[in-house]
């Protein structure tokens, strides 16, 4: 078998098999490029969030940030798991609703929310709204004055920590756009403005340091400073806050440089951190929030397509191209970032060669995978890239006007399309002309 730090299974004609569903078969059934992804996988990530939770006795909320990947289908499946949701954008509060989720679980976050998302936050009754700014608290004290509302809220805090991840996902240092600094004390006025504030309810604090961080080091850190500023509050205005959010930013595997701490060891490293603190500066233990998106859906994607031409620059490079690229996957022209993959259709063939795979947009950058291991290619033959369940999707664009493709569960055998492949038609549904 060719190497991946993935666990996949084999059927007896070398077929990867994705939820006990052969990946030829879903390539035949909704064609490439296809986003595939194993509820199964899904509903454990999910577990493995809250049993710690549930095992210690300890009240939590486990909110999947949406970012990482919404969809209708995807927050059915989440909310019957039992968890809540973070969403940053209309679209994102809408899909949502229209899963079904009770809107007391829903969070709303964003560095610059508008008047109108405000508005509609409100009128849906989330059971919490993210504070990130003074701008945000003038809209929310105008509208909910104006609607005679109350809304449930947390201070989003920078905490200045320098988590040990990609300059572009690092959230919580002190140079950043988001929430209120701690160290020059624009958290605390942001507190003083809320702590009494006649329609606003100041569950706590919230702070998210980073993303794809794979240890605790950072998240105890950032726990540490939230609680040295909350000492201060509670001693100088006997505040005790009911909620801590300590964000999401957990690891996950995408290659076997990545070795990520189980699910479990992030959350008893948190509650253990909350503890300390709490019993240190002698106020109730609060309840610990989290927001995990990559590592809920993550791991649990594969991204399936066909490959096409095959390009070979002797003592160079050998290239194959296949039917999507950085439009279904921004992240390696983004961020660098690196994946694994292998033959569905030759799950079981030795690797012979390393091969580049090139998206097909008109574009130097849009290679998913550098040097990749792989047995003899042909055209014709699927190449299913691992890990692409967070922030594929949902990063997915129209570049070269391409259009999206399809989204299809698999779990127990069975099959489901949960989002329609975009027609070429679709991709100008919104255009109009302008001469005649
Ligand atoms: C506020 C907030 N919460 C949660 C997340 C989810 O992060 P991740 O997908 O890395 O778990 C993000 C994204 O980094 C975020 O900005
Ligand atoms: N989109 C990013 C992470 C951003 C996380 C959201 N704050 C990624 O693919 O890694």
């Amino acid at each position: 078998m060719l190497y991946t730090h993935h666990n996949y299974k084999v059927n007896e004609h070398g077929h990867l098999m994705i939820g006990e569903v052969d990946a030829t078969l879903l390539a035949k059934k909704y064609e490439t490029p296809l986003y595939i992804y194993d509820i199964e996988r899904v509903r454990q990530n999910c577990r493995d969030f809250m049993d710690p939770f549930k095992e210690q006795q300890v009240k939590g909320r486990v909110a999947y940030a949406s970012k990482a990947f919404s969809s209708i289908g995807i927050l059915q499946v989440i909310q019957q798991e039992g968890l809540s949701v973070d969403v940053v954008s209309k679209g994102e509060l809408y899909t949502a609703i229209k899963a079904g989720f009770d809107p007391e679980r829903i969070h709303l976050h964003g560095n610059n929310k508008s008047e109108s998302e405000l508005e509609m936050a409100i009128k849906t009754g989330v059971g919490c709204i993210v504070i990130d700014n003074f701008y945000e608290i003038e809209l929310l004290d105008k509208l909910l004055s104006q609607f005679k509302k109350k809304v449930n809220a947390l201070i989003r805090v920078t905490p200045g920590i320098e988590s040990d991840t990609h300059h572009y996902i690092m959230t919580g240092n002190e140079d950043s756009k988001f929430g209120f600094n701690l160290q020059n004390g624009q958290a605390k006025a942001a507190f003083l403005k809320l702590q009494h504030h006649p329609y606003i309810n100041l569950k706590g604090v919230h702070c998210h340091i980073g993303s794809q961080i794979f240890e605790t080091e950072g998240f105890i850190l950032a726990t540490n400073r939230l609680f040295n500023e909350l000492s201060k509050w509670h001693k100088m205005y006997q505040y005790e806050p009911e909620v801590i959010n300590l964000g999401g930013g957990f690891g996950i595997q995408y290659t076997k440089e990545d070795q990520p701490l189980h699910r479990s060891q992030y959350v008893n490293a948190l509650i253990k951190a909350v503890e300390d603190q709490a019993n240190k500066i002698q106020i109730p233990m609060p309840e610990i929030w989290i927001e995990p998106g990559r590592s809920i859906v993550g791991d649990a994607g594969i991204t399936l397509y066909t490959i096409g031409s095959i390009k070979n620059i002797p003592h160079i490079r050998k290239y194959i191209s296949v039917d999507g690229g950085m439009t279904d996957n921004l992240r390696p022209a983004l961020y660098g970032a690196k994946y694994e993959a292998i033959l569905a259709n030759k799950a079981n063939s030795p690797a012979s060669q390393k091969i580049s795979v090139a998206g097909k947009c008109c574009e130097s950058g849009d290679m998913l995978i550098w040097d990749l291991s792989l047995p003899h290619v042909e055209s014709g033959d699927l190449l299913a890239v691992f890990s692409t369940g967070a922030y594929g999707y949902s990063m997915a664009s129209h570049y070269n006007r391409f259009s999206k493709p399809a989204v299809v569960f698999v779990e127990n055998g069975r099959h489901r399309l949960v989002i329609k492949r975009e027609t070429y038609q679709d991709v100008v549904r919104n255009d109009l002309p302008y001469i005649g």
